[in-house]
């Protein structure tokens, strides 16, 4: 006897984790009885790649290129979805010229920015004037924290404390004053694993991923994250759920970040075990 699609998915599922809640088993179910309606929604750093001590030398997980390119053609859509700009996120994480990622989306700035590997362009709004102005005014206010800038393409600045003497205590003292200078100059404060980011407001990774699954009318969504920013794509699965399209929330886990975990269907090993999960999926879609 020919089995059906439920049944199907569910011996595709063996060697997969279980999802401990019911709407994320749910969400793989409908994952695996039709990947080709399936948007895979990936974070960049903590998620796909390591955290490291300098935002310049982090780099994909050594097999995460080779799995996202197993994964994508079998699914509707693998898209990352990041606080860097587009350009440095396809850069850092070897995303270019893959066979296998011609349809990889990467959406940068929280969504702001676009990179598809089909035309290799980014398409980005106009900077906001405000980013200019904070970052004239941050060497001052940071003077002796031990913090330090990242640079974003003008379109946002970060502001890290990783690298200071006491790394929780000077993003905790910054807080409020770098929320401050970001409400003078219409910016928003979005906070982070040690990093403070003064940001246009407007948009956010779950504006951002409900777009795009709408974009493509996804049967089903799946959502790997580990930082605050992906909190808003944790809801917008949750939104997505609740009206009708299954999901599964995956949280990358760390010991700096605990509030994804509450929330996330399934907990993984940081970016190896999401990289390992994405590869069991790749292997079960057959
Ligand atoms: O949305 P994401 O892809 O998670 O990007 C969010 C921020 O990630 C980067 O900072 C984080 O990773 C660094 C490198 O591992 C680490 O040094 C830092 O402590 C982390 O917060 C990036 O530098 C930021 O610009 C992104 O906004």
């Amino acid at each position: 006897m020919v089995p059906g699609a439920a049944e199907r998915a569910e011996r595709m599922s063996m060697n997969l984790p279980t999802p401990t809640t019911p709407a994320g088993q749910e969400g793989l179910r409908a994952l695996l009885a039709e990947p080709s309606r399936a948007v895979i929604g990936l974070d960049f750093d903590g998620t796909l790649a390591p955290i490291v001590a300098d935002p310049e030398q982090a780099r994909a997980h050594p097999e995460a290129v080779a799995v996202l390119a197993a994964l994508a053609p079998k699914v509707a859509s693998v898209a990352v979805i990041t606080g860097r700009p587009a350009e440095i996120a396809v850069r850092y994480g070897g995303f270019a010229g893959v066979p296998g990622l011609e349809h990889l989306t990467v959406l940068g700035h929280y969504g702001a920015e676009r990179w598809d590997a089909t035309t290799g362009e980014v398409t980005a709004p106009e900077p906001h004037p405000g980013v200019a102005a904070v970052r004239a005014e941050l060497p001052a206010l940071l003077d002796g924290t031990g913090a330090w800038i990242e640079e974003k393409g003008g379109r946002a600045v970060a502001v890290h404390t990783r690298r200071a003497p006491d790394p929780q205590a000077v993003f905790d003292a910054l807080r409020v004053p770098l929320t401050e200078l970001a409400t003078h100059h219409g910016l928003i404060v979005e906070p982070g694993r040690l990093v403070l980011e003064l940001r246009p407001p407007g948009m956010d990774k779950g504006v951002a991923l409900l777009t795009h699954v709408r974009e493509l009318s996804a049967a089903s969504v799946l959502y790997a994250g580990d930082d605050l920013g992906d909190l808003p794509a944790f809801s917008a699965v949750d939104d997505l759920r609740a009206a009708g399209t299954p999901g599964l929330l995956v949280c990358s886990g760390s010991d700096e970040v605990t509030e994804l975990r509450k929330r996330a269907d399934l907990v993984v090993d940081g970016p190896a075990g999401v990289v390992g999960l994405l590869r069991d999926l790749a292997e079960r879609l057959t």
